[in-house]
C-alpha cells in the first residue's frame, strides 16, 4: 500500500485489508505545525498505528479532537506542553520529528541551527527516557545536524543505537522521482532516484546515473537537474514567500517513510528505503543511503553502490559541508 504511498486506497482507509493491520504507537512531535498536521493525517489513516500520540507545545487537543473523527482504527490522544511530553513518547514504536521553525526566503537551513538545536536535544532527551526502543525520524532542519545531536543526547543516556535512528531524507528522493518522470514523460510512481548524502544545497546528492527506470541525460540537462534537487526545498520557501518551506509534500514524504519503518517492524522483506544515519560508507559520521529496514530499524546498509565521474565529483563537494554540519551537531549536543 504506502510503499509509494498514496495510491487511491489510501484515501479509502477503510478498504484496508485487515491483514495489514499492527498495533503500533506512533509519536509526532510538532503535530500542530504545518508538516505535523497533513503527517498526523496520513498516519491516522495507516492501518498499521493503532494509537497516535501528538505532541506540541500548542493546539493539540485541537488537532487529536479533528483527527479522532476519521473512521479508522488508530485512536488519537494530543498532548501540549513539555509537561505531557513524557506521556506522549512513552512505550512509542515509532517517534517522528517535524517540531521546530522553518525557513523564510533568503535564510540557509543552517540559520535554523539556534533555534532548532536545543528543541531536538530536549525531544531525544525525553525519547531516552521513556522509549529507548523507538525509532526515531527526525525531520527538523537543519536534518544535517539534527541527527548527530539526538545520537549524542542517546549515547549520553547510554541509550543509542544507530539502527534507530534517522534523518528523514525522503522528501529529495519523492522530488527526483518527480522531476526525472517530468522530464522523460514517465509516470512518477515508476521512476526511482537514488539520492545519497546529506539534507541540504550540495549535500544532496541525486544519482541520476542509477535512475530505474534507465533514463540519460546530456551533460547540460543533467546539471541542471541536479542543480534543480538540491535546490527544491529553496524553490519552495521563495514561492512560499514567508510563509514557511514544504509542508504538503513533506508530509508525504514523513508518511512514506514512517510507513517503512512499520513494514520493517512488522517483519515485511525487503523494504528498502534510504535515511542520514550513522554511516561508514564514506569518511563522514551521518550520511544518507539505501537501507533496508525491519524488525529492529536499520537492518543493512546498502552503500554507496557505483557512481559517475560526475557524482563522484558531487560527492568530493559535499564532504566538506556535510562534516562541518556533523561537527557543529556534536559539538552543540556536549557543550
Ligand atoms: N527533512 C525535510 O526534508 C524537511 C522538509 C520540510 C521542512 N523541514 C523542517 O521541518 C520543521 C518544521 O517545519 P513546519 O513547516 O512544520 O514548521 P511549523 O512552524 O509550521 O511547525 C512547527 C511546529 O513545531 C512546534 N514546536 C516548536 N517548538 C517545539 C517543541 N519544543 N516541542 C514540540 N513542538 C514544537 C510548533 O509549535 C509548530 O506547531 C522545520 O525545521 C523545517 O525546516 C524538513
Ligand atoms: O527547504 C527547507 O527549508 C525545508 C526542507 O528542508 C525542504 O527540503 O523542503
Amino acid at each position: 500500500m504506502f510503499s509509494r504511498l498514496v495510491r487511491p486506497s489510501v484515501i479509502s482507509a477503510r478498504n484496508f485489508s485487515t491483514s495489514k493491520q499492527a498495533n503500533y504507537k506512533v509519536a509526532v512531535c510538532g503535530a500542530s505545525g504545518g508538516i505535523g498536521q497533513p503527517l498526523s493525517l496520513l498516519l491516522k489513516i495507516n492501518p498499521l498505528v493503532s494509537e497516535l500520540s501528538l505532541y506540541d507545545l500548542v493546539h493539540t487537543p485541537g488537532v487529536a479532537a479533528d483527527l479522532s473523527h476519521i473512521e479508522t482504527p488508530a485512536k488519537v490522544k494530543g498532548f501540549n506542553g513539555p509537561e505531557n511530553l513524557k506521556e506522549a513518547l512513552k512505550n512509542a514504536n515509532v517517534i517522528i520529528i517535524p517540531a521546530g521553525v522553518p525557513r523564510k526566503p533568503g535564510m540557509t537551513r543552517d540559520d535554523l541551527f539556534n533555534t532548532n538545536a536545543g528543541i531536538v536535544k530536549a525531544l531525544a532527551e525525553c525519547a531516552a527516557e521513556v522509549a529507548p526502543d523507538a525509532l526515531i525520524g527526525i525531520i527538523t532542519n537543519p536534518v544535517n545536524s539534527a541527527v548527530p545531536i539526538a545520537a549524542e543526547v542517546l549515547k549520553k543516556a547510554g541509550k543509542f543505537d544507530p539502527k534507530r535512528v534517522f534523518g528523514i531524507s525522503t522528501l529529495d528522493i519523492v522530488r527526483a522521482n518527480t522531476f526525472i518522470a517530468e522530464a522523460k514523460g514517465l509516470n512518477p510512481k515508476d521512476v526511482n532516484v537514488p539520492v545519497i548524502g546529506g539534507h541540504s544545497g550540495v549535500t544532496i546528492i541525486p544519482l541520476l546515473s542509477r535512475v530505474t527506470p534507465s533514463v540519460s541525460f546530456p551533460q547540460d540537462q543533467l546539471e541542471a537537474l541536479t542543480s534543480r534537487i538540491q535546490e527544491a526545498g529553496t524553490e519552495v520557501v521563495k514561492a512560499k514567500a514567508g510563509a514557511g518551506s514544504a509542508t504538503l509534500s513533506m508530509a508525504y514524504a514523513g508518511a512514506r517513510f514512517a510507513n517503512s519503518l512499520l513494514r520493517g517492524l512488522k517483519g515485511e522483506s525487503n523494504v528498502i528505503e534510504a535515511a542520514y544515519v550513522q554511516s561508514d560508507v564514506t569518511e563522514a559520521e551521518y550520511f544518507s543511503t539505501p537501507l533496508v529496514l525491519g524488525k529492529k530499524g536499520l537492518e543493512k546498509n546498502l552503500g554507496l553502490g557505483q557512481l559517475s565521474d560526475y557524482e563522484q565529483e558531487l560527492l568530493k563537494k559535499a564532504m566538506p559541508e556535510l562534516k562541518k554540519n556533523i561537527e557543529a551537531g556534536i559539538k552543540f549536543a556536549n557543550s
